[in-house]
């Protein structure tokens, strides 16, 4: 098949035809589409929202300004999505600003420099807990995790319960729960243990073994470098080059596989396709209608993979005021504060400012329901705490919550709750007949992360090349 023109079918929708369909236009599937088409094959993307990026998503600012309301944060070993970037012309710039963070603990604000929080009753067993993951994550091989020397003792414990047998306090255990809450919307006692370990060997690459280190870390880890223009923008330019083979607003609700090929039927018609690349969240692509259906296992697998809860706070203001103070902006709170990790995501030329608070995990239960009033004014206290007072003479303030999202529900990535990945994991990625899976939550690195999303794409695209 080679044609990607258009012909009604006898019920009187379009039905259209291409060596491949690839469903969603996030980073993984728009990856594939790209690599498909430098390939040669025909490709029609069908994506659901009326945009594209899926869980990226700029906040235009004005004057040709934006800032992120999705994942933004890039840094070193995520070499497939900076590759990635800059073939399609998007630069960096480095995200943390000089300057002093703050640290809150009920209420009482420190400042202090480097990574380390001044907190006495937490830094020593911090020390041994990032000792204990490191080495225990070591073990867990990225590609396989179900593979792990003791997956099934790992797996059959939340990470909370690990920690704690490992004799790591509640203090420092609500210190990796800050981390938790920005990078999978969730607590230690939400997810399994061998997931969280496994989630940890996947903060590197091929050559790099993945430490706590380099995905909690500024400056040389996960948070070092954000995208001129919006990471957004990475998503717009291969759309771009995909030249009118982008079909938005086309939900897809039917797949259906037979000997000759596969009809992918959606909001916006029907299509043909040889092959399927399906890039949509694992919960996601179990919502859609299997005809034959899912294997049982794949199904059970993504129904058991649902997103964290996250929303990102965003408070704009005429200048980043907290710099002249000798503030970075970032700040890290405990103690029943809303948002437990902030940042300055203020654009690269430095105005406007812009203050951005992760919503999560435990305290996204308790905020997202209250009135909108009400949370704006929690938030921007706890902004008020690493700032001062300044934090609430704003020009602009944002929510984005990724729950309320029908095309992603929930987010920044899947979490897998105990015994998920020994009892079902080797169905992550298994190929389905003539559909092939992408998205970020089937990368063995960056597992969850816009590199993680690349890769899947790239695998994707090659499994499907050469088995054809
Ligand atoms: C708040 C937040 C903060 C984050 N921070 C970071 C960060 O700092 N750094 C980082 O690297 N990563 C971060 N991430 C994660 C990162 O954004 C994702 O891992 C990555 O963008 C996922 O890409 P994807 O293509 O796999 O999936 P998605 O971006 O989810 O794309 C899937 C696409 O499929 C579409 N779709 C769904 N169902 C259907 C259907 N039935 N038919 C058609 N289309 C459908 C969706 O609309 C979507 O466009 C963050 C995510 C969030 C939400």
């Amino acid at each position: 098949m080679t044609s990607t023109h258009g012909t009604p079918a006898a019920n009187g929708r379009w039905s259209r035809e291409a060596d491949v369909v690839v469903i969603g236009a996030g980073l993984a599937g728009l990856t594939a589409a790209r690599e498909l088409v430098a390939a040669g094959k025909s490709v029609a993307v069908l994506e659901a929202r009326d945009r594209v990026g899926g869980r990226l998503l700029n906040h235009d600012l004005g004057d040709g300004r934006v800032t992120e309301i999705g994942g933004q944060f890039v840094g070193p070993t995520q070499n497939h999505i900076l590759a990635l970037a800059k073939e399609v012309g998007v630069a960096t710039y480095q995200a943390a600003v000089p300057g002093e963070r703050v640290y809150v603990h009920d209420g009482r604000a420190r400042r202090f420099s480097g990574h380390t929080p001044p907190d006495l009753f937490a830094l020593p067993d911090m020390g041994i807990a990032l000792a204990r993951i490191e080495q225990a994550a070591g073990k867990v091989p990225p590609a396989a995790p179900w593979q792990a020397p003791n997956a099934r003792d790992l797996d059959g414990m939340t990470y909370e319960t690990w920690l704690r047998k490992a004799e790591i306090t509640g203090d420092a255990v609500d210190l990796i729960n800050i981390f938790l809450n920005s990078a999978y919307g969730g607590e230690a006692r939400d997810a399994s243990a061998l997931f969280s370990l496994w989630y940890v060997s996947t903060f590197g690459d091929e050559t790099h073994p993945g430490t706590m280190e380099r995905g909690t870390g500024t400056s040389g880890g996960a948070q070092d470098s954000r995208f001129v223009g919006g990471s957004q923008l990475v998503a717009i330019r291969m759309a771009e080059e995909l030249d009118g083979r982008v079909h938005l607003s086309a939900p897809v609700r039917r797949i259906s596989q037979d000997a000759g090929g596969v009809t992918v039927i959606s909001d916006a018609g029907d299509w043909r396709a040889d092959q399927v690349i399906v890039a949509v969240p694992p919960l996601l692509a179990s919502r859609i209608v299997w005809d034959p259906l899912l294997p049982p296992q794949q199904d059970q697998l993504f129904q058991r993979l649902p997103f964290g809860t996250l929303m990102k706070c965003v408070a704009v203001y005429d200048t980043p005021f907290w710099r002249a103070e000798g503030l970075s902006g970032m700040g890290l709170l405990r103690g029943g504060s809303p948002i437990r990790e902030m940042f300055d995501n203020s654009p690269p030329d430095g105005g406007p400012g812009v203050l951005m608070g992760f919503l999560g995990g435990k305290e996204w239960r308790k905020w997202a329901h209250r009135p909108a009033g009400e949370r704006r004014g929690a938030v921007l206290r706890s902004f008020a705490q690493v700032v001062g007072e300044r934090a609430f003479d704003t020009v602009d303030y944002v929510e984005q919550d990724w729950t309320a999202e029908q095309w992603t529900q929930g987010g920044p990535t899947s979490v897998a709750a105990p015994g998920v990945l020994t009892e079902y994991g080797e169905w992550m990625g298994r190929r389905f007949g003539r559909v092939h899976w992408a998205g970020s939550e089937f990368s063995p690195y960056w597992n969850g992360f816009m590199d993680g999303a690349v890769r899947s794409g790239e695998h994707a695209a090659t499994e499907l090349l050469h088995q054809s």
